[in-house]
């Protein structure tokens, strides 16, 4: 796929992000990889409003998260998170975003180090079909120095799709194509969302 075809895709992702709300306060970032030989990637430029369409929302980055050839536009502020992802595994598309509930749910979960979800047909967006079937997704403490914060995220990058919460800050979560990174990340907003309204109402599965 063209540089062009990738950041379409990416943009078009990007909007139906946006149409949920999941960029508030310019948060979020997004990552699509363009080749694998030598690896590119685009990347979401630091601190722009992500509702935005614009030619200058994304930066076409090398393997280590630099800034390829002449371009304006800073990669985000994250960008060594999607270069752990694209570098271990062969996931093409990862998005990060912050929402209100993936932020109370890894403060709520925060001291065990990850939080499991079962009993749920949603499940089977992430792939698992079995009726017994539960998903763990760990939590990582929010390092404000991004390399510390990156090391801390590398030991859970052990496949191609995969999700990393960070205590409130956000959820990243990458997958094989750029659909299937969509479709988990709103399997788990769905599952947390609904794990929030529950509790809500007092119970606490
Ligand atoms: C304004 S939200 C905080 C940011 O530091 C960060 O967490 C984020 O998700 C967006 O940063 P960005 O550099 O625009 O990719
Ligand atoms: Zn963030």
């Amino acid at each position: 796929m063209t540089v062009k075809e990738r950041w379409v895709e990416l943009a078009d992702i990007k909007d139906e992000l946006a149409a949920r709300d999941w960029f508030p306060g310019t948060s979020g970032n997004l990552a699509i990889r363009v080749s694998d030989d030598p690896l590119t990637f685009l990347v979401t430029a630091s601190g722009r409003d992500k509702r935005k369409r614009t030619d200058e929302d994304f930066v076409l980055v090398d393997a280590t998260g630099q800034l390829i050839g002449e371009q304006t536009g800073k990669p985000s502020a994250e960008t060594l998170l999607h270069v752990e992802i694209f570098n271990k595994t062969n996931a093409t598309c990862s998005l990060h975003v912050h929402t209100v509930d993936n932020n109370v749910i890894s403060e709520l979960y925060a001291a065990n180090g990850h939080v499991t979800f079962a009993g749920q047909e949603i499940i089977k967006a992430l792939g698992y079909w079995e009726e017994t079937a539960s998903v763990q997704i760990p939590i990582i403490e929010n390092h404000a120095d991004i390399p510390t914060l990156a090391r801390a995220f590398a030991p859970h990058v052990t496949s191609d799709a995969g999700a990393v919460l960070i205590r409130n800050h956000g959820i990243t979560v990458w997958g094989e194509t750029p659909a299937a990174a969509k479709r988990y990340l709103e399997a788990y907003e769905f599952l947390f969302s609904y794990s929030l309204k529950l509790r809500a109402l007092g119970v606490h599965s």
